[in-house]
């Protein structure tokens, strides 16, 4: 029995850091996707072993069953979603260092680690292989981590007794409403262990697709018909979630009045961006009037973000060349390098596009069109008809 899962990556329309202190955001599902693909051993395998295989980074991580029981000696399966005590996590992080990462992959080991409290929690030792392999950038701001964790905890819930197989259906399938917050609620724990302090918006996008307005936990699905066109720049600048979120988080400690307003400030942009995002669109003229308000907030929530110190100098380059073109752009995700949003209003000729592009990439940038809005995590089956690998 194996089962395939795919988690969407995400823009951040407005408000990233902000919502991490409260403030409203909205984001985006894009159509590029991180799958994990889980399957049980068969006898015939005669395979006693956890493994996780990182196609991205060429990296295969694996532990003797017999090893892990011996790390986890009273663990009782499933938990509900729950936070990965600090003693649990020291545990976790000793059978993630026996794996010898090597340097130039540290990055990953907190992801291994998120894995490995996610998959325990609910199979405990059972002997299973898990592989990833993804579309989107790592690291770059289009919610690579969220994937992760949202793939991960896709496919470890359907080869579980939560979730009710269909086995008419091919092809991808949704999970239940009940089911679907089950696996977002995991794959914030996984979140937590790679970032610190999430505010929840990237697991929750990349669960349910499409857009959505998040504040303080709470998710609103918007509904639109606006046709919303991004570029997206990466400036191949490599950064860390982590850290960036910490700056911002030491900052506030620094500057608490100030920082307040300009969270306020990011607040009240989100909520507009919502509500144009969400009005009715009924023609062309109305089209360009919303999208030139969008612009205009973009560019404010851009200036946001600077006072907030997650700026970068590869930023200001695609902030400039897009400006020669009278395109707004802002940073998405958690900036400090990484991808960056510009608006390509209906209108605007493709020939135009094509020149933004040429230039974006003589600096040494990557640029790409994604489809804004899709499915979120979805799951397929493959194998025999039950869960048991031992069975089959
Ligand atoms: N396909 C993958 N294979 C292995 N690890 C991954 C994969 N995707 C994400 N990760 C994990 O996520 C980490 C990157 O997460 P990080 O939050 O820093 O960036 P991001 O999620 O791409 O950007 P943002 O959080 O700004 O949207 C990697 O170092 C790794 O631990
Ligand atoms: C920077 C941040 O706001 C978004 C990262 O995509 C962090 C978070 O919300 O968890
Ligand atoms: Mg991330």
């Amino acid at each position: 029995m194996e089962v395939r899962a795919r988690a969407p990556g995400k823009i951040i329309l407005a408000g990233e850091h902000a919502v991490v202190h409260g403030s409203t955001a909205v984001a985006a599902s894009i159509d590029l996707y991180t799958y994990v693909s889980l399957r049980f051993p068969t006898p015939a395998d005669n395979d006693e072993t956890l493994s996780l295989q990182l196609k991205d980074a060429s990296l295969e991580v694996s532990w003797p069953v017999a090893r892990l029981k011996e790390a986890f000696p009273n663990l009782e399966t499933p938990i509900p979603p729950s936070s990965c005590s600090l003693e649990t996590l020291k545990l976790i992080a000793s059978l993630v260092d026996e794996q010898n990462i090597p340097e130039a992959n540290i990055g990953l080991a907190a992801g291994v680690s998120a894995f490995l409290w996610m998959y325990t929690s609910i199979h405990g030792c059972k002997p299973a292989k898990a592989v990833v392999n993804s579309e989107l950038p790592l690291g770059a701001g289009l919610g690579s981590s969220a994937a992760f964790c949202v793939a991960l905890s896709g496919a470890i819930l359907a080869l579980s007794d939560s979730v009710t197989m269909d086995f008419s259906h091919q092809g991808w399938q949704v999970f239940g409403e009940n089911e679907l917050e089950l696996v977002n609620r995991w794959a914030f724990e996984g979140e937590k262990i790679i970032h610190g302090k999430p505010s929840g918006i990237d697991n929750t996008v990349s669960t349910y697709g499409n857009m959505i307005k998040f504040k303080s936990g709470d998710l609103t699905r918007l509904k639109t018909n606006m046709p919303l066109k991004m570029l997206i720049t990466n400036t191949k600048v490599g950064r860390n979630t982590k850290a960036l979120v910490a700056s911002v988080s030491e900052r506030t400690l620094r500057h608490p009045t100030a920082m307040a307003s300009v969270f306020t400030a990011v607040d009240s942009i989100s909520s507009e961006v919502a509500a144009i995002i969400q009005s009715p669109v009924s023609d062309d003229l109305a089209i360009t009037e919303k999208e030139e308000k969008l612009a205009e907030l973009m560019q404010m929530n851009q200036g946001l973000l600077q006072c907030m110190g997650v700026g970068h100098a590869s930023i200001e380059v695609v902030l400039r060349t897009t400006l020669k073109y009278k395109l707004s752009t802002k940073l998405t995700g958690a900036g400090g390098g990484g991808c960056v949003l510009t608006l390509l209003p209906t209108l605007l000729a493709g020939t135009v596009v094509d020149k933004v592009i040429a230039d974006l990439e003589t600096c040494g940038f990557q640029c790409l069109l994604a489809g804004i809005g899709g499915n979120g995590v979805e799951f397929s089956y493959s194998g025999t008809s039950h869960k048991e690998g031992n069975l089959s």
